[in-house]
């Protein structure tokens, strides 16, 4: 990294040399105590297990309950400090980032902010504090002046009178900055100017205003972010969920529940949470969580890319069936399913059994739709085969008592053994019966314990095969039915490439967890089926909604953004002022020599060290062709699957892998451009550059 600016006065820089020295001290000090501490604690668990197996007698689970309990709090005790001595030897190499000056009620006080806190020798004055504490926020205020903070204790007004930012490397200090305005933050141009890397990053230095305002609203109701490609929403979604979980661990630690669009998209964020120290997140697809609810084979689902591919291709039948289910009118179509299930899916009838009436078909109903009425359908099924069970086991029982005794009965008056295993055999013959009674009666409402809601679905089903987008309303309608459980508590949701989103994905998500603390993020713009984005009014699922618009794009070069608002919907990105290289325009005439073009344009690429790369097409088939014929030419990877893994340097991939992901540079290859109209493919492949676009048109 170049040395950037440090144009202090002296003395104010020497001061500002002998709070890094300090802190750095302590830092060493806090790192040889937990050394310590966890050297201790290491033998003493060491020490357990050996006297625990010395110990051990089967029948001792008294002891070993209590020994095991005091274990458990030792590898609490590890754990807490193996994670401290993580973060501080983080702090070691950069202990903060950033100060603030203000002034409370006339009195001067300052904060210096960094990924952690760090508090002093007496423990009581903080030396760094987390970004993610409230009073930190203020350094996120995009100029000096006026501002405010919520504290427990409420609002706290202030007036800033400093914002300084630190560069700070392997504990020297390369470069500090005050800075008034976002916009002229050196530091964010030289965070944009670098390279891409493989997966998604922490921004906690350079945060902006408008990104910090969503990353800090209140827990409660929903957060929902509609911005440009490149605004930082996955970006602010992630650090929103490390921003709740430090503020309200007690209630949040392993009940926040991410999911994304595909695990290309869940592996390329996967890092940024514990690089932030947190992994008290449960992160899935939308679509894995929904199959593993429903319990369905992932075979009966008509696979997303062949999904995307075929709305991509325009199959009208699979256009027509996929608007239906995102619209508010198949939620009357899937309620009158609901309510026709409800209302006869297990016929009343009267059972009788040996001569006695078990239950009247009216009784049958009315426990059905009254009694178990507050019940999923479905369970009110088993609870009423239960209660017809236990009326015929009383029923079969009292029938045998009076077998038994008309046997005993008789068996007194008999003299010989030969006459009284005749007796005994009868009995056995008449019991056998009885039993027998029972399992055949069972039989006539084992219709009680059928609940398949595939079944039920399949009649609100276009095709015979479940598409992706009946997942959401599959998953609703099943709840309803049948009350889902999740494997772990959810108190915060986060979802991300929401866009293109149907009612059911919230309805069923707020409806199975209980949960309706929400942050959606997407782009409106990224919409491969156009029509109204769900996301972008959810009054019919919510009452507490924040809705934030970003406009500004941190992604890409000024010139990236200028082509790709060509092929814009509605929103015009403003780009931040980065300016790079020309966007490169080739025209080519068949997929032979784009493959020679794209072999040069990588060569270059390599020649000044740009990083990451992919080349882009609008869907597989192309993918694949282009990869055969650039093999031998250039070396790279083929993404041809959800499950594929972003390791290496350049790629090649249809659009939709590419979605939510970026790279330093990108080839777009399509054969289907039209300046300035709407094309949402192009957009999105083209808003996946942050350098270098080089875009190719097959004539
Ligand atoms: N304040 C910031 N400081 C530094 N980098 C930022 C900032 N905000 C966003 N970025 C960077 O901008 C890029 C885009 O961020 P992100 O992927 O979160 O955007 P997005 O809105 O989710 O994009 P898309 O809609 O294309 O998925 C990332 O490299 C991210 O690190």
């Amino acid at each position: 990294m170049k040395r950037l600016n440090i144009d202090l006065p002296k003395a104010e820089l020497e001061k500002e040399e002998k709070y890094l020295q300090d802190v750095s001290e302590k830092i060493q000090e806090d790192i040889l105590e937990n050394t310590s501490k966890k050297q201790k604690v290491t033998e003493f668990i060491v020490e357990y297990r050996r006297n625990q197996i010395d110990e051990y007698r089967p029948d001792e689970d008294k002891v070993i309950d209590y020994f095991d309990h005091e274990r458990f709090v030792q590898e609490e005790a590890y754990r807490a400090v193996d994670k401290r001595l993580g973060e501080l030897s983080e702090l070691s190499s950069s202990p903060y980032f950033g100060k603030v000056g203000f002034s409370e009620n006339d009195t001067e006080d300052e904060i210096y902010v960094g990924k952690y806190s760090l508090i002093d020798e007496d423990g009581t004055e903080p030396l760094v504090v987390d970004w993610r504490a409230p009073i930190s926020s203020l350094f996120y205020k995009g100029s000096l002046g006026e501002a405010s903070y919520e504290a427990p204790i409420g609002k706290i007004d202030v007036d800033i009178t400093l914002r300084r930012q630190f560069m700070i490397r392997d504990g020297l200090l390369k470069g500090v900055f005050d800075s008034e305005s976002d916009v002229k933050d050196e530091i964010l141009m030289e965070v944009l100017s670098s390279k891409a890397g493989s997966r998604l990053k922490d921004i906690i230095m350079t945060i902006q205003e408008e990104q910090d305002s969503i990353i800090r609203d209140k827990r409660e109701g929903v957060v929902v972010v509609n911005g440009v490609a490149g605004s930082g929403k996955t970006t602010i979604a992630l650090h929103r969920t490390a921003y709740l979980l430090y503020n309200y661990r007690k209630m949040l630690e392993h009940k926040v529940l991410i999911l994304g669009p595909n695990n290309i998209f869940m592996d390329y964020i996967g890092h940024v949470l514990p690089s932030l120290g947190e992994e008290g997140a449960n992160q899935d697809t939308f679509n894995d969580l929904a199959i593993k609810l429903l319990e369905i084979d992932d075979g009966d689902v008509f696979s997303g890319e062949d999904f995307i591919e075929a709305i991509l291709g325009g199959d009208e039948e699979l256009i027509a069936d996929t608007r239906r289910k995102r619209g508010m009118p198949f939620k009357k179509e899937l309620e009158e399913l609901i309510a026709d299930v409800e209302s006869g899916y297990y016929k009343a009838r009267d059972i009788s059994y040996l001569e006695r009436d078990i239950i009247s078909a009216g009784d049958w109903e009315r426990l059905l739709t009254k009694d178990f009425g507050t019940l999923p359908y479905f369970r009110r099924g088993l609870r009423l085969k239960r209660l017809i069970l236990g009326r015929m086991r009383e029923a079969r029982d009292e029938k045998r008592y009076e077998i038994d005794a008309k046997y005993k009965a008789l068996r007194q008056s008999l003299s010989s053994d030969e006459e009284r295993n005749q007796l005994d055999h009868a009995r056995m013959t008449e019991i056998r019966a009885l039993v027998a009674t029972f399992a055949d009666k069972r039989e006539e409402f084992s219709d009680l314990s059928r609940h398949d809601a595939l079944e039920i679905y399949r009649r609100l089903m276009t095709f015979d095969f479940l598409t992706q987008e009946d997942l959401a309303p599959m998953l609703y309608m099943t709840n309803r039915l049948k009350g889902i459980k999740l494997p772990f508590e959810v108190r915060h949701i986060v979802l991300d490439e929401a866009q293109e989103h149907s009612p059911f994905h919230f309805l069923a998500l707020k409806e199975i967890t209980g949960c309706s603390s929400f942050t959606v993020v997407g782009d409106t713009n990224q919409m491969l089926l156009e029509g109204e984005a769900v996301m972008n009014d959810l009054g019919f699922c919510f009452d507490d909604i924040r809705y934030y618009h970003l406009e500004k794009s941190y992604r890409s070069t000024q010139e990236i953004m200028e082509y790709a608002n060509r092929f814009a919907s509605d929103r015009r990105i403003v780009p931040l002022v980065r300016n790079g290289r020309p966007v490169d325009e080739i025209s080519c005439q068949s997929l032979e020599t784009a493959a020679d073009e794209i072999t040069g344009i990588l060569s270059a690429y390599r020649d000044i060290d740009l990083g990451t790369c992919a080349i882009l097409t609008r869907d597989m088939e192309t993918a694949r062709k282009l990869h055969s014929l650039l093999k031998g030419k250039a070396s790279m990877k083929l993404i041809d699957t959800e499950d594929a893994f972003l390791t290496g340097s350049t790629y090649i991939m249809p659009s939709y892998y590419a979605r939510g992901l970026e790279f330093d540079a990108v080839v777009v290859v399509t054969d289907k451009t039209e300046e300035n109209k709407q094309d949402l493919v192009m957009y999105i492949m083209a808003t996946r550059a942050l350098h270098a676009l080089a875009s190719i048109k097959l004539n």
